[in-house]
């Protein structure tokens, strides 16, 4: 479900540099100060609004619905949706991720529509999140709305906490969730992981 920010002043951020409707933008005022900024200084002037436009827009993201299914045309076909690019932020930093992701399963039950994967991707990726999180919710949710229990999800990422700070390495992180025929080393396994390795954020 989507969340909804609404103004509020109930969190106890009175301190800021001039007090404004908008807690977020009060957020954004205090941090600049805090950084040594003059929130008042002409290309700041509307950072406050856009900051708190920015945050709304992230936690407000709204997956439309995910569940349009259609009866399905064969038994146990594959199906492999990869090289989807997702954004998401580390919680641990509130820095951002990106991560490319392939979903792949087997119904004989139902269909999902094909850019119905993309929603749910978006949908889990616009919160806080740990990669690994991220990869299992959406496992999870494919499971739950095919009903299939082959199902497996796999992300490449690349991590601004890793990359523009902290241990500043290059390294992409792969995760991923196996459920049902996935779980064992055999053909859909195979495919569903050369297609994976083919892609990666930086080689699209
Ligand atoms: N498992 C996992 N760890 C993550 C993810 N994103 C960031 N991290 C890690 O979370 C950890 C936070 O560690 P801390 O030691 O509390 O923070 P830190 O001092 O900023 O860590 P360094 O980045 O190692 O400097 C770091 O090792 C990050 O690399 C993620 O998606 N999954
Ligand atoms: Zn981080």
């Amino acid at each position: 479900m989507a969340v909804t920010l609404e103004p509020s002043h109930s969190d106890g951020l009175s301190a800021g540099p001039v007090r404004g409707a908008d807690p977020l933008e009060d957020v954004a005022r205090r941090l600049l100060v805090e950084i040594g900024e003059d929130p008042t200084r002409e290309g700041l002037a509307d950072t406050p609004k856009r900051y708190a436009k920015w945050w709304r827009e992230f936690v407000g993201y709204d997956p439309g619905n995910v569940e349009t299914r259609f009866e399905s045309v064969s038994n146990n076909q594959l199906v492999i949706i990869s090289d989807m690019l997702v954004w998401s932020l580390c919680e641990h930093h509130l820095l951002p991720f990106n991560c490319v992701l392939s979903v792949a399963y087997r119904s004989d039950a139902s269909l999902l529509g094909l850019s119905k994967f993309a929603r749910i991707a978006h949908k889990h990726a616009h919160k806080l999140q740990v990669q690994e999180r991220l990869v299992a919710d959406i496992a999870a949710e494919v499971s739950e709305i095919t009903g299939a229990k082959d199902v497996a999800v796999i992300g490449r990422g690349e991590h601004l906490c890793m990359t523009m700070r902290g241990i500043r390495t290059g390294a992409r992180v792969t995760s991923a969730v196996f459920g049902g025929v996935f779980e064992h080393d055999g053909p859909e396994r195979s495919q569903l992981m050369t297609l994976a390795q083919n892609h990666s954020p930086l080689h699209r």
